[in-house]
């Protein structure tokens, strides 16, 4: 059994991130001690102190100069630094409002200048706040397109298959139009991932689904089911339309010469099942079952074909869709 040494990553990053926050605070205490003694040098302290109102304000300063750290550190993420620098900018506002609380500042300049301060501070916030809400929408957008789609080929994952599934045929339903599935699986990949290894087979993958993203019908959904097995979703496709891509789709990939690894030359077939949804049925319970097992028939019956599904014959419900009556079977 192959040991992978244990090396705990985490340590470092915890460690400079709590460096980060000394740095922070050192510069806290040197700016606010540094406020303290100007301010000291040129007013006097008031005869009596309300350290009530001082204790409240020495709070709201610290709670924004936290608000000013944390951005500050997301600053790189958030590719900007206005809510950092207002937060920034209302600590000293209300610092200075707090030394009010201590000193004879006269004429009202601490509340001048501590609005002022306090005004752009908020005003930058609000930018960045915008930014940070745009920044926030990317990522997500960038989050849900990583869990919908498959890694190599780029095309919709199963998680994908389960959102789009219903919704595509609760469509179909409303427009009391056909809805059928197909199921692709390249013949004997095996044989390319122990010939020429599991690289080139993954490059072979990646073509190949270009090809089957190019020939399936325009309104169709493709989806890579797991491995060398493919899934299209087609809507408002009845049986007939959809065993036409199908074939197309063998053909097509029969005729094709993949090149891997630049120069590798080969050749490939596919087999198909399409099945057609009938009404009242799972699509992945039933239909996606069924185009399974008239796969598992083009499989058996030499592969580099297609099958297309017979309801009656592969299940115990009666037909009711409109299009059943069009099924119909062919085996190769
Ligand atoms: N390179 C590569 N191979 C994969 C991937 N996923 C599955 N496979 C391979 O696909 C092959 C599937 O083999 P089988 O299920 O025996 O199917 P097959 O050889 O195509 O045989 P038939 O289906 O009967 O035609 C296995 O060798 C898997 O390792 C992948 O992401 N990349």
């Amino acid at each position: 059994m192959n040991i992978v040494p244990q090396t705990n990553q985490r340590q470092p990053i915890k460690q400079s991130i709590l460096l980060k926050y000394m740095h922070y605070f050192s510069l806290y205490i040197v700016i606010s001690v540094a406020m303290f003694y100007t301010i000291s040098a040129y007013y006097k302290p008031l005869k009596h102190i309300d350290w009530s109102l001082v204790s409240i304000y020495s709070i709201l300063a610290f709670m924004s100069y936290h608000f000013f750290v944390i951005n500050d550190l997301n600053a790189r993420k958030m590719n900007g630094r206005a809510m950092a620098i207002g937060f920034f900018l209302a600590y000293i506002g209300i610092s200075i409002v707090a030394s009010s609380f201590v000193f004879v500042i006269p004429d009202q300049r601490a509340w001048f200048v501590a609005g002022l301060l306090l005004f752009t501070g908020y005003l930058l916030s609000g930018i960045g706040l915008l930014k940070w809400a745009k920044y926030h929408k990317q990522v997500k957008k960038v989050m849900l397109h990583e869990s919908l789609t498959d890694e190599l080929t780029g095309l919709f994952n199963r998680r994908a298959f389960a959102v789009n599934a219903n919704r595509e045929l609760a469509f179909s339903v409303q427009s009391e139009s056909d809805f059928s599935v197909m199921m692709i699986d390249i013949d004997d990949f095996k044989l390319i991932n122990d010939r020429y290894g599991h690289t080139i087979g993954d490059e072979i993958l990646v073509q190949i689904s270009q090809i089957f993203d190019k020939y399936k019908g325009d309104s169709d959904s493709l989806y890579r089911w797991g491995g060398e097995e493919f899934v299209v979703l087609m809507p408002v496709t009845g049986l007939f339309e959809a065993n036409k891509v199908a074939n197309k789709i063998v053909s097509k990939v029969a005729e094709n010469t993949f090149i891997a690894d630049q120069s590798l030359k080969l050749n490939l077939t596919v087999s198909i099942g399409v099945a057609q949804w009938v009404r009242g049925e799972s699509i992945v319970k039933n239909t996606l079952d069924r185009a399974d097992k008239a796969l598992y028939k083009a499989k058996a019956t030499g592969k580099n074909a297609v099958v297309v599904a017979d309801y009656k014959e592969d299940s115990h419900k009666p037909p009711i869709a409109e299009g059943a009556s069009r099924q119909v079977s062919i085996n190769q």
